[in-house]
């Protein structure tokens, strides 16, 4: 398990903005910094991939190129997750990408919830590396169901899990489920709320990235 914050770096200051509720009324830097996380953890996740060599022609002559040889398939949980997805492409800028709507469904009874999915779209996921990402870990429960909907479409040959904030719960909950995943993380928080939130988190991230849903 990679996490960001263990090594203090710029991307300390975003998830600092990001949780400050004095600068999260600004939309525009709430997505942005999201976008800079990503951008960071795919850095991250470059460094452990495989490259070929090739060569190249520079205008005085040949060159040794350096090309990424591993297919990617960027899988993404609508919303929140949108301008995370954004900031792992300004990296991986030929990856191939999945798209799932989930969410959180509304709390029963006894205080759980179901992950309502309802829409999905992906290439075939045969032999090739998935990076799946959502920027809040909470429970756990939405990456598990989207990560077990996507197995329809092949069996990954790696498979990476990236997160904003996650809590303990969150990541003890994908360790236990999805073992064959390796995760990479902005940081790790306290606990989880009686409302299955982050503690402390930063709220909701996809009303803060995109405003309020009905
Ligand atoms: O780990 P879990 O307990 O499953 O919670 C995490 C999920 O909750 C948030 O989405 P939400 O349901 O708020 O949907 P949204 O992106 O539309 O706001 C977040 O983006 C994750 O998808
Ligand atoms: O803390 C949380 C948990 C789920 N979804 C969020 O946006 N925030
Ligand atoms: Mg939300």
């Amino acid at each position: 398990m990679f996490i960001l914050s263990h090594t203090p770096s710029i991307a300390d200051r975003f998830l600092t903005e990001l949780r400050d509720t004095s600068l999260q009324t600004d939309r525009m830097r709430f997505r942005r910094n999201i976008e800079r996380v990503g951008e960071v953890l795919a850095y991250e996740i470059s460094k452990t991939l495989t490259y070929r060599h090739e060569t190249i022609h520079t205008p005085l002559g040949p060159a040794r190129g350096t090309l990424l040889d591993q297919p990617l398939v960027l899988a993404t949980i609508l919303r929140a997750s949108l301008p995370f997805h954004q900031g792992f492409l300004h990296l991986f800028d030929q990856a191939e990408n999945a798209f799932v709507g989930a969410y959180r469904g509304p709390h029963a009874q006894d205080d759980t919830f179901q992950v309502e999915m309802d829409y999905i779209a992906s290439p075939s996921l045969q032999d090739k590396t998935l990076i799946l990402m959502d920027p809040m870990l909470a429970t756990g429960r939405s990456l598990e169901k989207v990560y077990q909907a996507l197995l329809q479409f092949g069996t990954p040959a790696q498979v990476h899990v990236a997160a904003v904030i996650a809590s303990p719960e969150g990541v003890a909950h994908i360790q236990d489920r999805m073992p064959e995943c390796r995760l990479w993380l902005g940081t790790v928080d306290s606990h989880l709320n009686e409302h299955f939130y982050i503690v402390p988190g930063l709220g909701d991230a996809g009303d803060l990235a995109f405003g309020p849903k009905e």
